[in-house]
């Protein structure tokens, strides 16, 4: 089954589209790059997934569930980790979790074991009852992981979340992240506009000035385009059109 499947997704903020008839599908345990530069309108598209905004045009199902027709259902297999860090600074990370979970309807004694086992999982148990103020960026973002997972969703979204943290910052988020996609088989939709953050064995979709410019396995990219390297498909593929 497919985790994620877009079918012809266009937006438009009043007379700019920025989203235009974008069509691809994340499988199930797989780990999906999307790969764009600034502007490319990978943040629109997340925000239309999450249901922040509707979708002008098009069709979002999630496992099968309609994000039109059954937008709870849709939203209850997903994970999010938006751009813009969304914790509570001034509670802890812990208190964090815990808010989350209640918002996802866990019972308290559930939503304790879960809380320890995400923030163990991410390596910040050790921080989890300081305020979240005083955690580092990394830090922070590995909290916000686990709060994603608290509900156990089958597919996580990440928008950029590398973006403003120092190399082993971001390694480790990529790691972790890596390690949930191998070992809990959670597919994993990733925005980024490094192409270092793609490995060849990843799904690869290539978003440029919101259209879809490439969808396929990473490693077979620049045999398709006969460049030399995946850094020359991406030039090829986003330059200006
Ligand atoms: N609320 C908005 N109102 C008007 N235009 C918007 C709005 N949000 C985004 N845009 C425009 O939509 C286009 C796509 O933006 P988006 O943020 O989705 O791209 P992105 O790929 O996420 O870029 P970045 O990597 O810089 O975050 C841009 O031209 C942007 O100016």
């Amino acid at each position: 089954m497919k985790a994620l499947s877009l079918e012809g997704l266009g937006h438009s903020f009043g007379q700019r589209r920025v989203l235009d008839a974008v069509s691809f599908s994340v499988a199930e345990g797989r780990m999906c790059i999307l790969l764009g530069r600034n502007g490319a309108g990978k943040t629109t598209l997340f925000s239309l997934v999450t249901g922040l905004y509707h979708a002008r045009s098009g069709q979002i199902d999630v496992f099968g569930h309609s994000m039109r027709a059954d937008p709870a259902a849709a939203l209850a297999q997903m994970g999010v980790v938006f751009q813009q860090q969304t914790l509570d600074l001034d509670l802890t990370a812990a208190e964090n979790l815990r808010y989350h979970g209640a918002l996802h309807g866990l019972a308290a004694g559930i939503c304790e074991t879960r809380l320890r086992e995400e923030l163990e999982r991410l390596e910040v148990l050790d921080r989890g009852d300081e305020p979240v103020r005083s955690l580092s960026s990394g830090q922070r973002r590995r909290v916000e992981i686990a709060r994603a997972l608290m509900h156990r969703p089958r597919i996580l979204l990440l928008d950029e979340p590398t973006t403003g943290l120092d190399v082993p910052g971001r390694r480790a988020i990529e790691q972790h992240v890596r390690a949930l996609c191998r070992k809990r088989g959670i597919a994993v939709l990733w925005a980024t506009h490094f192409l270092e953050e793609v490995s060849a064995d990843d799904d690869l979709v290539v978003l440029h000035k919101g259209r879809l410019r490439w969808a396929g396995g990473a490693g077979r990219v620049a045999a398709d385009l006969a460049v030399a390297s995946m850094a020359d498909a991406f030039d090829v593929l986003t330059e200006a059109a």
